[in-house]
């Protein structure tokens, strides 16, 4: 059964303690964690820099294979980077809308590459677009802040938004939130339809990041392991 058929509590690599990124996800993952979420910018389509496929090389190789690593490309012209990410060892690759025309193509290529395409769109963008590649797509991410930065409180309106892209696509999608996600906010993700959630600062920035995974995963009625 894939992974998309179920809920999950992704974290986000991009609050972890990069000098020691292995240990710090091994930590969420003997949680229960099966979804981690690995945060790619490019000083373009955002201001910040994070980290790319050498370093998603080396997490793969320290994880067990039965961890999905599902990659978050906040770059431009991310039809340039989707074999590197792929070969690297990514199980998931999801782009923005906004950084290519070539949407339908860049969903293709994806799948070509043996990996499970998402596509994504910032809280501006209207979601209409999902309706276009519907039959591509394995993963509707809607962003519930501005994509850069971790620790942004969730616009309520992106809520509307994940109750659209629910009804646009039916029931067998996942449909992704990220950004602002908490124990608070996780029930109301659920409650709009998401089936994915991605906690960066929730989980990475507590004291205890396994209590505070199972915690949301625990909201967002994810099945969490005793
Ligand atoms: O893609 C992004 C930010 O652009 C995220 O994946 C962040 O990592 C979410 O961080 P929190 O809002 O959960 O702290
Ligand atoms: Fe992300």
């Amino acid at each position: 059964m894939s992974p998309l058929n179920h809920r999950h509590v992704a974290p986000s690599i991009l609050s972890a303690d990069l000098a020691n990124l292995a240990d710090d996800v091994r930590r969420v993952v003997d949680a229960g964690a099966t979804v981690i979420h690995f945060d790619v910018m490019d000083g373009q389509f955002v201001p910040p820099i994070t980290v790319g496929p050498v370093v998603l090389g080396a997490l793969r190789d320290a994880l067990p294979e039965s961890i999905y690593l599902d990659v978050h490309l906040m770059i431009e012209t991310p039809e340039r980077q989707i074999e590197d990410f792929a070969s690297a060892g990514a199980d998931g690759i999801t782009f923005h809308a906004e950084a290519t025309p070539h949407a339908h193509r860049v969903l293709h290529q994806i799948r070509e590459a043996d990996c499970r395409a998402g596509l994504a769109v910032c809280p501006a963008t209207p979601p209409g677009i999902f309706e276009e590649v519907a039959d591509l797509l394995d993963l509707a991410l809607v962003m519930t802040v501005n994509p850069g930065w971790g620790g942004q409180s969730l616009i309520p309106s992106t809520l509307e938004k994940v109750k659209t892209v629910r009804s646009m696509l039916g029931p067998d999608v996942a449909i992704q939130v990220d950004g602002g996600v908490d124990a608070e906010t996780a029930p109301l993700c659920a409650d709009a339809g998401a089936t994915w959630f991605v906690a960066g600062s929730a989980v990475f920035g507590a004291d205890d990041p396994a209590a505070s995974y199972q915690a949301i995963a625990a909201a967002a009625g994810v099945a969490v392991r005793a």
